[in-house]
């Protein structure tokens, strides 16, 4: 069956996921999963109508680009053997950062992965990765569209004022300004929450993205006006492992003071922070939300209260609050953060149903709160696979 293939690469995963576009676009993939431990211990795991699985791939090449082509091989081979009838007709990417120039999904061709390797300085924990998953598809399978879905094109309904830094003007011109991420994640969380909304999902809602990384945006008319990350996808909340905002006065003196060097600074903010660094046990929120020790309850407080405080933030850029949406692995799952930002949010008219919130109900907010309450899973892939059969006119 002639299918979309949808790839979200990140440093050491390759999430996918396979859609049957035959008679319209399907509703879910016939096939999803991701290769995981791509550089230590890859591992294909996979999620079927018959069930899950788990195995080992053998992987031989020493480079990270090579590591990558050959776990896409294992994919497609994989495919080739275990659903036959599966024809890849596209590939559709998730891509991190879209810049200046990229508001709209976009079919690739060598201009624009020049483009997006030009961006690689703005996301470097995601956008080398998105660039090695396309030139592994192009090598493999030269017959085939490809398209680019951007994070960051959501975003481009946010008024000015919510996306320029106080910098000089002529910085803001070159493109330094707040662009915001998670987009597909806001732009699919966003058409889906009216059935859990009602009226309300077009009025003030603020919908948080928790995962590995994490943001919140603030929607009216289900169009992004704020959100938390900014530039980078470092900015705004506590992270697995990155720091969120950070005083930039930090910086100049660990450089100045402590002879730290831009690799060493990065490493600290992107990979070495957050949740992980707080804690210093893990930045997997299960590992802490069944954890003893007195740094993971520091470390999960410290998570709930950024969040909270920038929940306060994006109220007030968007003057009041109707609803407020869970989202992404965290927002999903781990009904201890949601009800401890919603504690820290009653000033805002949060109120949450204790045993709805514990099942993960749609609806988590108590009868009388002033504000609705919805967990709405995000659905990346099956956006992107519309995207990419859009783009190509599948
Ligand atoms: N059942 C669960 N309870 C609590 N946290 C969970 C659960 N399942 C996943 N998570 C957390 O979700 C996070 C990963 O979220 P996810 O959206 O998959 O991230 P990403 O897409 O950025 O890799 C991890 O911190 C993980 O611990
Ligand atoms: C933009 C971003 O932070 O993405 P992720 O949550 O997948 O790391
Ligand atoms: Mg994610």
């Amino acid at each position: 069956m002639r299918s979309v293939l949808v790839l979200n690469a990140g440093s050491s995963s390759l999430k996918f996921a396979v859609f049957p576009v035959a008679g319209g676009l399907a509703d879910t993939p016939s096939v999803c999963g991701l290769i995981e431990g791509i550089g230590t211990a890859p591992e294909l795991a996979l999620k079927t109508a018959a069930g899950r699985s788990r195995t080992a791939l053998p992987v031989a090449a020493p480079e990270p680009d090579g590591q990558h082509r050959e776990a896409l091989v294992h994919l497609l081979g994989w495919l080739g053997e275990n659903q036959p009838g599966t024809r890849i007709a596209a590939a559709g990417h998730r891509v991190v950062h879209g810049g200046e120039r990229y508001g709209a999904p976009v079919a690739l061709d060598d201009g624009v992965l020049g483009d997006l390797e030009a961006l690689v300085p703005l996301a470097p924990l995601h956008q080398p990765h998105h660039i090695r998953a396309m030139r592994a598809v192009a090598a493999l399978m030269p017959d085939i569209g490809q398209v680019a879905c951007f994070d960051t094109a959501f975003h481009r309904t946010q008024p000015p004022v919510a996306q320029t830094f106080g910098l000089p003007r002529a910085m803001t011109a070159e493109g330094i300004r707040r662009y915001g991420f998670h987009g597909l994640s806001y732009d699919n969380v966003s058409r889906r929450m009216k059935r859990v909304l009602g009226e309300r999902a077009a009025g003030r809602v603020v919908i948080c993205h928790l995962g590995n990384g994490s943001s919140l945006c603030a929607l009216e008319e289900g169009r992004s006006q704020a959100s938390t990350m900014g530039f980078t996808a470092l900015d705004g909340l506590l992270m697995g492992t990155r720091t969120g905002t950070l005083d930039p006065g930090v910086l100049l003196y660990l450089m100045q003071q402590r002879g730290m060097d831009l690799h060493q600074v990065e490493r600290l903010i992107y990979k070495e922070s957050g949740l992980l660094g707080v804690s210093g046990i893990s930045q997997d929120m299960r590992v802490l939300l069944a954890s003893d020790a007195p740094e993971a309850a520091e470390a999960l407080e410290l998570y709930c209260y950024r969040i909270a405080r920038e929940l306060g933030s994006l109220v007030a850029a968007v003057g009041g609050l109707d609803a407020v949406v869970f989202t992404g692995g965290i927002g999903e799952n781990a009904a201890p953060v949601r009800a401890r930002v919603a504690e820290l949010s009653a000033w805002a008219g949060l109120r949450l149903d204790a045993d709805a919130n514990a099942r993960h109900a749609a609806r988590i907010d108590a009868p009388g709160s002033a504000v609705a309450v919805a967990v709405v899973p995000t659905d990346e892939e099956r956006l992107i696979a519309m995207y990419t059969a859009e783009t190509l006119g599948l």
